[in-house]
């Protein structure tokens, strides 16, 4: 995973100063953020964090039930930290498969896989998560952390996941979490205005950081993730609050 220290990458100067969408609501607008946010991706998610996101993808892993030699996909898998999870997990006989739109993101996954010898047993996949380019009922767990708040069509991402699912495996999707509880929403919006979107303003990346506090508030709760997995035709679902209720993990059984 990333090292603590950040370097700004040139091409981001570079899009400092490109037109800024106010909205990033289409795909094209998302794909683009995405790209942009690529090189200081990581060591930003272990700043903001303080390392601590590390656990809850461990935990979102755990929750998959993958195992040795399974066959397992992570959707939106950006930098690749699930994907370099699942690969451990399901060891040399197992196979795992990335699947983002961004290509800055897979460039990223895919030199840090060049940079460690093992992890051999990952391939990824410049691809769509509203329409996953694989046979149904194909994988034995699948991933997505961070991905189902930034697609624009929830509910079509949650039916292809469900149609790749193997009948009786299970997904496991790790979001922020909606919370009910005002203290809690309010303290990650002081964070976001406070903290994060002023870091990222110096490389440039104030706005992209900013759509976190817009697009936590458009998502999901987790009673409404619970029913709209049941809704696409899981047979069970359970969304888990982890770190005091600001993030969550959505465990939905086929
Ligand atoms: C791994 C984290 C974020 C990933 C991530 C997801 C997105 O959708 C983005 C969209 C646009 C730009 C960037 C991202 C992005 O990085 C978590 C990062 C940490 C949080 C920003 C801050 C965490 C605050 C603490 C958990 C404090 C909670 C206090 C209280 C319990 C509520
Ligand atoms: C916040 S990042 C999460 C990356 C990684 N899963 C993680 O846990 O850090 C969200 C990712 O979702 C991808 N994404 C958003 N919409 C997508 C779509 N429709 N198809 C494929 N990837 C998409 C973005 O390109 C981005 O890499």
């Amino acid at each position: 995973m990333g090292s603590m220290q950040l370097q700004l990458h040139p091409t981001l100067l570079a899009h400092s100063s490109t037109f800024r969408p106010k909205y990033i609501r289409s795909s094209i607008d998302r794909q683009a953020l995405f790209n942009r946010i690529a090189p200081v991706y990581d060591n930003l998610n272990d700043l903001f964090s303080l390392g601590q996101h590390r656990i809850w993808k461990r935990m979102t892993i755990s929750w998959t039930g993958a195992k040795v030699g399974d066959r397992v996909l992570d959707v939106c898998c950006g930098s690749g930290d699930l994907s370099f999870l699942l690969s451990e997990k399901v060891g040399s006989g197992g196979k795992v498969t990335g699947l983002d739109f961004s290509k800055e993101q897979l460039l990223i996954a895919s030199s840090r896989q060049d940079s460690k010898n093992n992890f051999r047993n990952i391939n990824w996949v410049e691809g769509d998560a509203l329409n996953l380019p694989f046979d149904d009922g194909c994988f034995d767990a699948i991933t997505m952390g961070y991905g189902l708040r930034n697609v624009i069509d929830r509910h079509k991402a949650m039916q292809e996941i469900q149609r790749v699912l193997k009948a009786g495996s299970t997904v496991s999707i790790l979001d922020f979490n909606k919370s009910n509880d005002p203290l809690t929403s309010s303290t990650m919006e002081w964070m976001i205005d406070n903290v994060v979107v002023p870091v990222a303003s110096g490389y440039g990346l104030s706005e992209e950081y900013r759509y976190l506090k817009s697009s936590i508030r458009e998502f999901l709760t987790g009673k409404e993730l619970e029913k709209l997995a049941l809704e696409v035709g899981f047979s069970t679902a359970r969304h888990y609050e982890i770190n005091g209720g600001s993030m969550g993990c959505l465990v939905a059984k086929r």
